[in-house]
């Protein structure tokens, strides 16, 4: 049906981003505790532009095909519409089962927000998942089940305990080599992959996604899971992983956003959902079941010989904080990085001098293309890293991030009761020419110090999101594409030689269509 089909398509964006946890989130509500500002001054919630809803249908009406305005089969052009037709902040209220969204694309107000958010932010996120922790498995996660879903001081408690092992900048440093190896590893597969033509198969996408399993395993679960092997049998373990998360990527946004029935009675897509998440809880208890064995054979002088894994195990005496933390990472940190990756290599393949200029820059910091890469190393790849900003700010992966309000707020003038889903389209905010100069050029330099006089307003551009909540893995995410990316451009150069593919939200926004990469190894220098 096609309405069904094109509303999917939008609420799968929403959902994916901001969706609303019907079991724990406040709904809208009349102001409570109103911000103390002349309230003569303020405008009422019910003024905020946006388009209206009607009785009954609320708003899903206009994104009907044949009478809806909307086109809805881009849902990031659709943020962008709003910001043209109603400026800067912009209601969406009448979703059908769904709370009001408020898109907000004023960078100074989303600074307010981030900073206002108190202890324990709320970003609503993957019903499912919270289902699946709260209630269905409830017996193993308990109060702190994690970090993904979870809110309030158990999010708190949990975050509290994993944060610091995972953000230092020390234990990052540690998986350089293991990454670099992983990395290895997966170029030589692409040399192997190529056909006459030089070029990457059609679903190169799905070989990113192996990549990126197999550096979560080694990160979160300390091992080697062997998904990069190019025959793998049936039977095996890695091809179950890669099932397994293959069928998270692709179901769980229809489980999630078709009508739940799923919260009332079990049906099929939920029960193979349930599987699903229970194989990799058990995947996660055995690998750091082992990790927690060879801990106690090892000899430790200090906390550096240890790696994450170890450290939250040495500092955790339930190893069950190391488990629900390992599924965590790997819930949210395949599909991110994957098409993260899948967008900075397309855009370095169709930017001829930008890509020469980072192979440049990488003569320079690597020499000998042989040499292990160091931490060092990669702190002199200014450019690399100014490249991958620029992908994000034009092209924001994730595109945008959202908070509940936990409490009433003043937003553009108007009263905001708590309750609603403020949304930052951070893929609209990061071309405001406002906040960003020349904001339709593709300029990496804009972020290099020495190079740029370029403005960019701290909060236009935030592609890990902002605060006690930013994104937890952003530090190996960052290694993990750097790592890939000096490898890769430093011995090959990478070209798209079919017709531009257009960005799209599938579930990340991500270049819609096959990744046929020409890989040509540069000549010895
Ligand atoms: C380029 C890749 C990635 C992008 C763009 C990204 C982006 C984000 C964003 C926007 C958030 C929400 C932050 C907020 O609410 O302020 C987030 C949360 C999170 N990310 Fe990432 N992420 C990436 C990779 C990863 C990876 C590789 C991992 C795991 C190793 C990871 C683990 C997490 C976790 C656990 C959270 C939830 C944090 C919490 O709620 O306390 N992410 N990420």
């Amino acid at each position: 049906m096609p309405f069904a089909k094109k509303s999917s398509k939008l609420l799968k964006f929403l959902a994916r981003n901001w969706s609303q946890e019907a079991v724990t989130c406040p709904e809208p509500e009349k102001l409570t505790n109103p911000v103390p500002i002349q309230s003569q001054a303020l405008k009422p919630y019910s003024d905020i532009p946006g388009p209206r809803p009607i009785p009954i249908l609320g708003n899903t009406w206009r994104l009907l095909p044949v009478i809806g305005q909307y086109d809805i089969s881009d849902v990031a052009k659709l943020s962008s519409l709003f910001y043209q037709e109603y400026g800067k902040i912009v209601k969406l209220s009448g979703l059908v089962g769904r709370p009001d969204l408020l898109f907000v694309y004023d960078a100074d107000e989303i600074e307010k927000v981030y900073r206002q958010e108190g202890p324990t932010p709320f970003r609503p996120s993957m019903p499912c998942l919270v289902k699946y922790k709260s209630e269905v498995r409830k017996d193993f996660f308990g109060r702190e089940g994690g970090v993904v879903g979870v809110h309030g001081e158990p999010w708190k408690t949990f975050r509290t305990k994993v944060q610091k092992p995972i953000l230092q900048l020390h234990t990052v440093k540690k998986y350089v080599e293991p990454i670099e190896a992983v990395t290895n590893d997966f170029i030589q597969r692409m040399t192997e992959m190529q056909d006459d033509k030089g070029e990457m198969p059609a679903d190169f996408d799905n070989e990113i996604h192996k990549w990126a399993l197999e550096c979560i395993g080694r990160v979160s679960l300390d091992v080697r899971l062997g998904c990069l092997d190019a025959n793998l049998s049936q039977d095996s373990e890695a091809l179950k992983i890669i099932e397994a998360a293959k069928y998270a990527l692709r179901n769980i946004a229809i489980l999630e956003l078709r009508f739940p029935f799923w919260r009332y009675f079990p049906t099929s897509l939920w029960t193979r959902y349930v599987k699903n998440m229970d194989y990799f809880v058990e995947i996660c208890m055995k690998h750091i079941d082992a990790a927690m064995e060879r801990l106690k054979m090892k000899t430790v002088k200090s906390e550096k010989d240890l790696s994450l894994v170890e450290r939250i195990l040495a500092s955790e005496p339930d190893s069950k904080t190391a488990y629900i933390l390992a599924l965590d990472l790997i819930l949210v940190g395949i599909d991110t990085i994957s098409m993260a990756v899948c967008s900075i290599l397309y855009q370095l393949a169709t930017r001829p001098e930008q890509q020469e200029k980072l192979y440049q820059e990488l003569k320079r910091v690597l020499p000998d293309k042989h040499a292990p890469l160091t931490s060092e190393k990669l702190d002199q790849m200014v450019f690399l890293k100014a490249f991958v900003k620029e992908v994000f700010r034009m092209y924001s992966t994730v595109i945008g991030n959202g908070r509940t309000l936990q409490e009433d707020m003043v937003l553009l003038g108007y009263k905001v009761p708590k309750g609603v889903q403020v949304v930052f389209p951070t893929l609209v905010t990061g071309s405001i020419s406002e906040y960003v100069s020349e904001p339709k050029t593709f300029m990496p330099e804009r972020w290099m110090k020495s190079e740029s006089t370029s403005k960019i307003h701290p909060f236009a551009s935030l592609p890990y999101g902002y605060g006690a909540r930013m994104c937890l893995g952003r530090r190996f995410a960052d290694l993990e594409i750097q790592v890939l990316l000096a490898k890769l451009i430093r011995s090959y150069r990478l070209d798209y030689l079919h017709e531009p593919l257009e960005y799209k939200v599938t579930f990340m926004y991500a270049p819609d269509g096959s990744l046929k990469f020409k890989m040509s190894e540069r000549p010895d220098d």
